[in-house]
């Protein structure tokens, strides 16, 4: 009996012949106890125990630790293995996949999407036990329509993409798109409810920014990741989707950005072929054009009780601001509107934390209270706005600016001053005379394009409403901040709080 009430976390799984000996795998979470008791026997038969623990040096990251148990005989190790698992499978394991559909993008990032998975996380998988279906696309969007007609989602516990960004956004929108056409929901109906996706979605970074994996996991570390969807994490995410008219067009989890990202966006998109560098000489040829847009923004601005852009309260694991949302959404408040000169519009549904900008474009946004937080950046010189870009890399609040506003949103819609370019032809045609799409030139009011959790919509006139907690992704939050530092860590630990770990040690 003491062994079992040491065994907080999880997870037993097969028994095999390896190297003569009878030999088992326990994979388990923390249990140090327990590996005093076996390593005091001796002998010929073993089992190995695989812990799940946090890098001393890097907060988030973690890492699989083995210890092998020696046993007298093999009955007596079997009897181990037997009441482990006995006691293990009593634990609630109902969030512990044992069947995962994965998909790899072999071009996202530096190319090795395949190699990261056979390397470092397959191993891990199957250490666990964990049976997977892997589908290694052939083309840009083969995830998405694979999962949102052909796959068989009954057989599956989870769906996990070894990408970036893009190929995250493949999996979001075939695994919606499948959940609401089985359920008879309308897409294309910008007030419908839309029903909750069952399966959660596991991400494997292998893209060039994996920007959704650091702002969720806190690092991009495939080996991370893939403990974190072994161990059954699960962390509830708002969903904004994004309409024009009565006509769907895409989901968005973390960035919507028009104006300056949007414009980045499309401007590295034709410079793909020069890796992750593209964003580095897209963003500073897009800084030098310091185009401006007209426009009016109407937003639904949320309740006092999820908070403000601006509070200094983070998202982390267990937020309680997540937590009791859901009792926010009968709230009445009137649409606002704002109209002028803007050089960026950005919606933020969590922070946007990547490794470039540690701190996020809303440090303080929350992934599933049903809201998002938009960003207005309005006419300003070229000095000030570079100075609020230089704030997204240091400590200073990056909203604290005159031509800067925030506010927690439930919906929004954008109308661009102009009438739009009419047809991606019109824009290309536009693109060939001007040379930078779709604007005309610095200091003009035109139309920009939305940058879409890094995918680029060409409709500028757009209605976004947030849906609330629409998914699951196979992670949980950490309780301190990516680029948090060490000793902040320790901090929490003196205060006798556990850290990426919640409900598990
Ligand atoms: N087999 C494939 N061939 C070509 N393109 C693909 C294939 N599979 C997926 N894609 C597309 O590649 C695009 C980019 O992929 P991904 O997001 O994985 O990498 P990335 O763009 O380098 O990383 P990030 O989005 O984090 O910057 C996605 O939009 C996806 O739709």
């Amino acid at each position: 009996m003491r062994l079992c009430s040491m065994i907080t976390l999880q997870d037993v799984q097969n028994s095999c012949s390896w190297g003569g000996n009878w030999f088992a795998e326990i994979f388990v979470g923390k249990c140090e106890t327990l590996a005093h008791i076996l390593a005091s026997v001796a002998a010929p038969a073993r089992f190995r125990h695989s812990d799940v623990n946090r890098k001393k040096t890097r907060q988030h990251q973690w890492w699989c630790s083995d210890v092998t148990f020696h046993c007298a005989d093999q009955e007596l190790c079997e009897q181990w293995v037997r009441a482990t698992n006995e006691q293990l499978s009593s634990l609630s394991m109902s969030n512990r996949p044992k069947s995962l559909l994965v998909y790899i993008n072999p071009y996202g990032g530096k190319q090795r999407g395949e190699r990261i998975y056979e390397q470092k996380v397959a191993p891990v998988f199957r250490r666990a036990g964990i049976f997977t279906d892997v589908i290694v696309t052939e083309r840009a969007n083969h995830a998405r329509d694979h999962l949102k007609t052909e796959a068989n989602l009954d057989k599956y516990d989870g769906v996990v993409c070894v990408g970036g960004d893009g190929m995250f956004s493949e999996l979001l929108h075939g695994l919606v798109t499948r959940t609401q056409t089985d359920h008879d929901v309308d897409q294309n109906q910008s007030d419908a409810e839309l029903v909750p996706c069952s399966l959660r979605i596991g991400i494997i970074p292998a893209g060039s920014t994996d920007c959704v994996c650091f702002a969720t996991v806190g690092t991009n570390d495939p080996i991370t990741s893939a403990l974190h969807i072994v161990v059954g994490d699960s962390q509830p995410m708002d969903v904004c989707s994004v309409h024009q008219k009565d006509v769907f067009l895409r989901y968005s989890i973390s960035l919507l950005g028009y104006g300056f990202y949007g414009d980045l966006q499309a401007e590295s998109e034709r410079k793909r072929w020069l890796g992750p560098a593209r964003y580095d000489l897209s963003g500073i040829k897009t800084f030098l054009c310091h185009n401006l847009y007209e426009g009016s923004i109407s937003f639904l601005p949320a309740g006092d009780n999820v908070g403000h852009p601006r509070d200094k309260q983070p998202c982390r694991s267990g937020c309680r601001v997540c937590q009791h949302s859901k009792d926010e959404h009968n709230e009445i408040r009137g649409w606002k509107t704002v109209q002028g000169e803007f050089i960026a519009i950005n919606s933020a549904s969590m922070s946007c934390a990547c490794p470039r900008c540690p701190k996020g474009l809303s440090p303080f946004a929350h992934l599933a209270d049903g809201t998002t937080d938009l960003i207005l950046v309005r006419k300003c010189s070229r000095l000030d706005f570079f100075r609020h870009l230089l704030r997204h890399t240091n400590k200073q609040d990056q909203f604290d600016h005159s031509f800067v506003e925030v506010h927690r949103v439930r919906k929004f819609s954008f109308q661009p001053r102009r009438h739009e370019l009419a047809s991606p032809e019109e824009q290309s045609e536009h693109l060939k005379t001007t040379g930078f799409n779709p604007k005309i030139s610095a200091q003009t009011s035109a139309v920009s394009s939305w940058s879409c959790d890094g995918e680029i919509l060409h409709q500028a006139a757009i209605r976004v409403s947030v849906q609330h907690q629409l998914i699951r992704l196979s992670t949980l939050l950490p309780t301190i901040g990516p680029g948090t530092k060490q000793r902040d860590a320790k901090k929490i630990n003196n205060n006798g709080k556990r850290e990426d770990f919640p409900g598990k040690l």
